[in-house]
């Protein structure tokens, strides 16, 4: 539209004006929509990166170093499981409103993607600069963060790389502050971790572990042994421990300790885990039908398992396909996977519990539980790790804590399962101090149910 002045001159068009200024807005709307994060607002990694760039140019010029923090969230895929993708969106709004408020006025505050956030700390003296920062925003999470009148407890895996000793560009140390992060959520979580160069190497030969574990589950690679527990009082051999082993095509039986930590780092131990619980209730059930007795089996749980937000259903799951009876179904799971959210262990626990089958705290002793937890929550068996039990009879500190561990397992209504008992001597030992259960070389070394049913091990 034209403007005249008096003289009826034009003036001046408003309407180009407008025109340019509504283009320049939506542009910049544009502009602000490809370089940010919808649900939060941050900046995104197209931003990030370049904001990198611009920090370790300067960091260069000025000699001072740049950190790159990779956050991951820990549980978070819980939350959603749980109580949905709409109270983790906001649950992901609040925590990016937290970390922001909590870190220095020039720091960069990216959402990298899913859980992940990124904080890139310029202008530091040295790395060890960067610990005061992440103490900041650890105590910033000891409060819970309240979404829908939940209260959620929030903690991240943090790994971190700097400039210029971890790499040269944005694409670099953002990669090494993933591999390190990588490894604090390996070593399980809640902790941040500095890059170390030996970590790609790691990281490579893990990839090929992964895809030669991968290839063990289609090829129908690994395998369940039983290990006999007996009964002390009848002296009946009543149940069985279900523990893996991979039978490699080169390398022969591999035993779990040299895959379980990998299938755990992996993920995969989700999968293998439920493959190992199924074969054990299906290999229970066909020993039932064949021997018209019903042994009890357990089965181990690892720390990804619990924590899957999937184990109850799947539990359900396997015990219907299965026709397995639940009151003859044990899980073992260690302690510290217990305490590691003591809130989520005991739904988890309840929801076990109702359904009728039980669940033994393995390798009791090692670890960190307390009286006050064993109180709180509807556990079944302990089992007294076989350190202890290696020094019985003559070990008065070994003897001494076994006697305590059964008297303390009693008085809450625990049955006790000693383990690695290998002699004569340890099983008279136990059964004196009134322990209940027994397993170890002594009854018998874990081997395939077949080995087991023909010695007519397992009896009712
Ligand atoms: N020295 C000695 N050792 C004895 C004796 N009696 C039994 N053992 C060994 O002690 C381990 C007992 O299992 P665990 O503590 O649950 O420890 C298990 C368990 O934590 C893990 N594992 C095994 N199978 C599975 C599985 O299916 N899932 C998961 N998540 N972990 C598993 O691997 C660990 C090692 O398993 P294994 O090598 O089979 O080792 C087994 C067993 O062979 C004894 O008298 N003396």
């Amino acid at each position: 539209m034209s403007h005249r002045d008096q003289n009826g001159n034009i003036a001046y068009f408003s309407t180009i004006a407008r025109n340019i200024s509504e283009r320049k807005q939506f542009e910049a709307e544009l502009q602000h929509q490809a370089t940010h994060d919808v649900l939060t607002g941050l900046a995104n990694r197209v931003l990030l990166a370049e904001q990198l760039q611009t920090e370790m140019n300067r960091s260069q010029r000025r000699n001072s170093v740049t950190a790159v923090v990779f956050l991951d969230m820990d549980n978070f895929k819980r939350v959603n499981d749980s109580l949905g993708h709409g109270i983790g969106d906001q649950l992901l709004q609040q925590v990016s409103v937290r970390l922001g408020r909590h870190i220095r006025p020039n720091d960069i505050l990216a959402r990298y993607g899913g859980d992940e956030f990124v904080i890139v700390a310029s202008d530091l003296e040295n790395a060890d600069a960067i610990t005061a920062i992440l103490d900041k925003l650890n105590r910033a999470f000891e409060h819970p963060v309240h979404v829908a009148r939940q209260d959620i407890f929030v903690s991240f895996s943090a790994g971190i790389a700097v400039y210029p000793d971890d790499g040269g560009d944005a694409d670099t140390l953002l990669r090494n502050a993933d591999s390190a992060m990588y490894q604090s959520k390996a070593d399980g979580g809640r902790a941040f971790r500095f890059y170390a160069p030996a970590m790609n190497e790691r990281q490579q030969r893990l990839l090929a572990m992964e895809s030669e574990l991968h290839r063990a589950l289609v090829r129908n690679e690994f395998v369940v042994y039983y290990q006999p527990q007996a009964e002390l009082a009848s002296g009946q051999v009543t149940g069985a421990e279900a523990l893996i082993r991979w039978r490699h095509p080169q390398r022969g039986l591999v035993p779990p300790d040299e895959f379980i930590p990998l299938l755990e780092e992996t993920g995969l131990i989700n999968e293998v885990g439920l493959w190992v619980l199924r074969r054990a209730c299906l290999d229970m059930t066909t020993y039932t039908q064949t021997h018209g007795l019903c042994p009890r089996v357990s089965v181990n749980l690892s720390a990804r398992q619990f924590a899957s937000g999937e184990l109850v259903q799947q539990v359900a799951q396997v015990l219907e396909e299965t026709g397995f009876p639940p009151d003859r179904l044990e899980l073992e799971i260690t302690e510290q996977i217990l305490i590691s959210d003591l809130q989520a262990s005991k739904a988890i626990l309840g929801a076990l519990h109702d359904m009728g089958v039980s669940v033994a705290i393995d390798d009791f002793g090692t670890g960190y539980c307390s009286l006050a937890y064993l109180k709180r929550l509807p556990l079944h068996v302990l089992k007294v790790d076989r350190t202890f039990v290696a020094g019985l009879p003559a070990d008065h500190n070994d003897l001494a804590i076994v006697e305590a561990i059964i008297l303390l397992a009693h008085k809450l209504d625990l049955q006790v399962v000693a383990e690695g008992v290998e002699t004569l001597g340890q099983l008279e030992t136990l059964r004196s101090l009134g322990c209940d259960m027994v397993q170890g070389y002594y009854l018998g070394k874990p081997a395939p149910l077949q080995a087991l049913a023909e010695t007519g091990a397992l009896a009712h």
